[in-house]
């Protein structure tokens, strides 16, 4: 791997009683960002033309400014949370329990969270960002030294096919495979009866290079017998991969599904918390887990969720929820510090957005994101930018 490059720490932050002072938290900022995505993305169970994201800017008494992102699918479908229950829970909870405080004590925050507000994790996460980008600028350092220091800077990338249009589809993957950005793909299923459904899969087959590694996400969609039903299509399709065919609080009926299936099964939307780790781990209810800060609510807890899979010796797959550059480069900078991301990461979210929300997008570039380099999370957002997305009240 490629060491990366590290600034000079600043020496006004050199002794700890100064950093807990420097960092210190002045202001807290959350605004609700629409930001118009290329085409229509469909999931079994909503569809969006824009992305709705909480944008979090939080400033310290130093004067650094550190930026998170919280995000959605179609507001309170995909998840519970939608960017107005995140904007609400943030300044009426949230941001009270964090004021003062030190933005350097990353675990300390995730306490006063919890205590503050239940679950919330997308709404946690996007402030968890926004402390760990300032005190990397503080400090100038990356925020994956802060995390223990990144073994990898960067990961096989994966496109997410959810037009419903088996030759749109296509033509989108063939020219991502032809810009060099992403050469692997996962299609959503589950809006459209099974049968329909894996028509589009098989036509995607049969249109990219042999042995093109095709992911099937179900979005939960799928009851049981479905899921009995089509797996021998699966596996006829040489899908490499099927993400929670069943709804997330069928943890059984997923661990049935994944003892009888040829293909890996991967948790997603059935585990949020290091508890659903365990027990989706320990009751075998997929071989492979997808970690999602949204999910997790914070750095730490994703690294938790991920030491519990590691030890079950379930792999790892780099989830997302369609973040810009912000939230993306927040996942890059922990997956960076993991043993092993084994699936690689499906970060396209930069790339589906019409504009991306900073001055310097991530670098997507021989089928694999790249970790920017700089202290924080290594992305500058573009004020213009957040500044016309914004949602003016
Ligand atoms: O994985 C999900 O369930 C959510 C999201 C991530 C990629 C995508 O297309 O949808
Ligand atoms: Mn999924």
């Amino acid at each position: 791997m490629n060491s990366p490059r590290i600034a000079a720490p600043d020496p006004a932050a050199a002794a700890p009683g100064d950093l807990m002072q420097a960092t210190a938290l002045r202001r807290i900022n959350a605004r609700i960002i629409e930001a118009p995505t290329r085409r229509k993305h469909k999931l079994s169970n909503t569809s969006v033309a824009h992305q709705g994201y909480i944008f979090v800017e939080v400033e310290l008494e130093n004067g650094v400014t550190g930026h998170g992102e919280g995000s959605t699918l179609g507001g309170p479908r995909w998840a519970e949370e939608s960017t107005e229950a995140m904007k609400a829970n943030i300044d009426a909870y949230l941001a009270p329990a964090l004021l003062g405080h030190p933005a350097c004590n990353l675990e300390q925050a995730a306490t006063l969270m919890a205590r503050a507000c239940k679950r919330n994790y997308a709404a946690k996460s996007a402030i968890d960002m926004a402390l760990l980008d300032a005190t990397g600028k503080t400090l100038g350092l990356p925020a994956h030294v802060l995390l223990g220091g990144a073994r990898a800077t960067s990961f096989s990338a994966i496109w997410a096919l959810a037009s419903g249009d088996a030759g749109q589809e296509v033509e989108e993957a063939k020219g991502m495979i032809e810009k060099g950005w992403f050469n692997r793909f996962k299609i959503k299923l589950g809006f459209a009866d099974p049968a329909t459904d894996l028509n589009r899969l098989a036509a995607l087959q049969k249109a990219l290079p042999a042995g093109t590694d095709i992911i099937a996400d179900v979005n939960q969609g799928w009851s049981e017998g479905d899921f009995i039903r089509y797996l021998p299509r699966l596996v006829d399709l040489g899908v490499s991969l099927v993400e929670q065919p069943l709804p997330a609080d069928q943890m059984a009926g997923m661990a049935r599904a994944a003892d009888r299936s040829p293909i890996p099964i991967m948790m997603d939307e059935g585990v949020f918390t290091p508890a659903e780790a365990f027990d989706g781990c320990t009751r075998a209810a997929g071989s492979v887990l997808s970690l999602k800060l949204c999910k997790h609510g914070g750095v730490h807890a994703l690294k938790q969720v991920a030491g519990i899979a590691n030890a079950a010796g379930v792999q790892l797959y780099g989830g997302c929820l369609l973040e810009s550059s912000i939230g993306a480069a927040a996942h890059l900078q922990v997956f960076a510090t993991l043993p092993k991301l084994h699936w690689g990461t499906e970060h396209f979210g930069p790339k589906i957005l019409i504009e991306d929300l900073v001055t310097d997008g991530l670098r997507y570039e021989d089928y694999r994101v790249h970790l920017p380099e700089g202290p924080g999370l290594g992305i500058t957002p573009d004020p213009e930018r957040i500044e016309r997305y914004a949602r003016k009240d």
